[in-house]
């Protein structure tokens, strides 16, 4: 049974994300899609096709973890990228998936690399569980298709393995970050892009 009262307070913030998201160009000409916890068994994600800066709270359905809708619509065509992590991960309350264009030419420029390392950032501080800029992290770079179910497991796999990971690249695609709410994936996110955006300047000045 979903509750509708937090349904609808979920599906404001996201839409509120989206808008934010906009501005910054980060979800361009319709790409992008958002999704929050609902409870241990659903979420609600951004409608297919809408544009995201410009989501009302009737945009969003809510789906089973199985990626299969429980309200009226028709979800994202990559809810499953969502799903999976909710079943994945018990503590994640809401994704985001963008579009920008730091992480698709970053994803592009290193062709055939599995992940990118990002070391010695301060701001690497802004993810769960680390405190100092003295560490490194691997962000992964799956190759983009259009079967997301196989995506999914690949990812999937991957974070069976590397739990420790606040997002990952699609390559010439986008990103896909989460946190365990909607707050905390914005932040995850606006450090993910900013440190990819470094990584892009770097290798611009090395050229
Ligand atoms: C506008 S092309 C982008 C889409 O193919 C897809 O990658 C995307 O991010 C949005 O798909 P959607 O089905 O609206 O959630
Ligand atoms: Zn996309």
């Amino acid at each position: 049974m979903i509750d509708s009262k937090y349904f609808y307070q979920q599906a404001v913030a996201l839409a509120a994300a989206g808008e934010d998201l906009y501005q910054r160009a980060w979800v361009p000409a319709t790409s992008g899609n958002f999704s929050a916890r609902l409870d241990a068994t659903s979420a609600i994600v951004t409608a297919s096709g809408k544009h995201k800066g410009r989501l009302s709270p009737t945009d969003f359905i809510a789906v089973d973890l199985q990626a299969q809708p429980i309200s009226d619509g028709k979800p994202s065509a990559e809810t499953e990228l969502h799903t999976r992590l909710y079943a994945r991960f018990a503590d994640i309350g809401a994704v985001l998936h963008c579009h920008s264009p730091s992480v698709t030419v970053i994803s592009k420029a290193l062709k055939n690399a599995r992940a990118i390392t990002l070391s010695d950032y301060e701001l690497l501080k802004a993810f769960d569980g680390i405190d100092t800029h003295d560490t490194s992290i691997d962000i992964p770079i799956f190759d983009n298709t259009q079967n997301i179910s196989a995506l999914a497991d690949q990812v999937d796999a991957y974070l069976a393995e590397q739990p420790h990971c606040p997002g990952y690249l699609i390559r010439g695609h986008g990103v896909y970050c989460w946190g365990k709410d909607l707050e905390s994936t914005m932040r995850n996110l606006e450090a993910l892009d900013c440190l990819l955006h470094c990584e892009l300047e770097l290798m611009r000045l090395s050229h």
